[in-house]
């Protein structure tokens, strides 16, 4: 990588400087110990309370996303993919690091607050208002929201009797629906049928052609692999490798394979192999820069 060229304002959308992540988790497991700690967990179990352990969720993480890019991240479970999501979209302070957007993204979560009891059409509604569209707005989108979702007659059911996959694909609908040009997604698109992943690449495309940028996350590398131009492996909070779609997803498809096989020295030895061979992105601001501040200082080493 480049050892010094500066990214302009025009080219960056989010920039991720060195971003930690920690946790405090009380923990139940029994702590070793002699006599005394042995009161002391006594004393905890009475009490209640429960010791506390670090979990470090993202261990430095850098990057810059660049308009018209849709960058998947994989990993394993826990790796940080949601962390990193959450992260980037401001619903989580950074540990330690620093995170700057050049609009707000929007994430799209499996868990984004819709209203069970609501019908997806009343859902989509207020998914609009609540991304901050007009009424009239609203209005206006709410049937190129319903069709982008495809669920047919469902849409005027309560959402508590959708499927999962139904409520993913309403999901990626609202917050398409949005224009965004950050489009945060978290896993949504894994769970639709063949069509409505074409529609929902089609969708992806417009927002990407519209100078904007997509982050997905998603446990299949296919996925991945068939809807993004760039893609990062993340393992236990850290970069395993920043590359173009096909090549990352390939690498992480390999280290699966092996880790599934039960062959974890070969999948240890391909991953620092990976590490070593990649070249970290280090992204530093040479002002103090603020969420929600255009990028003007970042450098990418
Ligand atoms: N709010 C939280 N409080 C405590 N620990 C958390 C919290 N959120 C995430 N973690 C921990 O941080 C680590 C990373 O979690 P994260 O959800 O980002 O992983 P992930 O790669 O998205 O996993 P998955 O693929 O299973 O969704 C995990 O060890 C998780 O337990």
């Amino acid at each position: 990588m480049d050892g010094s060229r500066p990214f302009w304002e025009k080219d960056v959308t989010v920039a991720v400087a060195n971003v930690h992540m920690h946790y405090r988790v009380p923990s139940t497991r029994a702590a070793p110990g002699g006599r005394a700690a042995g009161v002391g967990r006594a004393v905890r179990k009475v009490v209640g309370s429960q010791p506390k352990v670090l979990v470090r969720a993202l261990a430095g993480v850098s990057l810059a996303a660049y308009r018209g890019e849709s960058i998947g991240i994989i990993g394993t479970n826990g790796s940080g993919k949601s962390t990193l999501l959450r992260v980037i979209a401001g619903l989580e302070r950074p540990s330690r690091g620093e995170v700057v957007a050049e609009t707000s993204p929007v994430l799209l979560g499996v868990n984004a607050a819709l209203v069970p009891d609501l019908s997806g059409e009343q859902n989509v509604r207020l998914g609009c208002l609540a991304m901050g569209l007009s009424p009239e707005r609203t209005e206006e989108v709410l049937p190129d929201v319903v069709d982008l979702a495809g669920i047919g007659d469902a849409v005027y059911l309560p959402m508590r009797t959708y499927s999962s996959g139904m409520g993913a694909r309403l999901r990626f609908a609202i917050a398409a629906a949005a224009n965004p040009r950050i489009l945060l997604i978290d896993e949504a698109l894994s769970t639709g049928d063949a069509a409505f992943k074409e529609r929902s690449e089609r969708r992806m495309d417009e927002l990407r052609a519209n100078a904007g940028t997509v982050f997905i996350v998603n446990h299949a590398a296919q996925v991945i692999e068939e809807m993004c131009t760039r893609a990062i492996w993340l393992d236990r909070g850290r970069v395993v490798l920043d590359g173009p779609a096909e090549e990352t997803a390939r690498r992480y498809r390999l280290w699966a394979w092996k880790v599934s096989k039960g062959e974890q020295d070969a999948a240890d030895t391909l991953l620092k192999e990976t590490i070593a061979e990649s070249s970290p992105s280090s992204v530093k601001f040479a002002a103090t820069a603020q969420r929600g501040s255009p990028v003007r200082h970042a450098r990418r080493h």
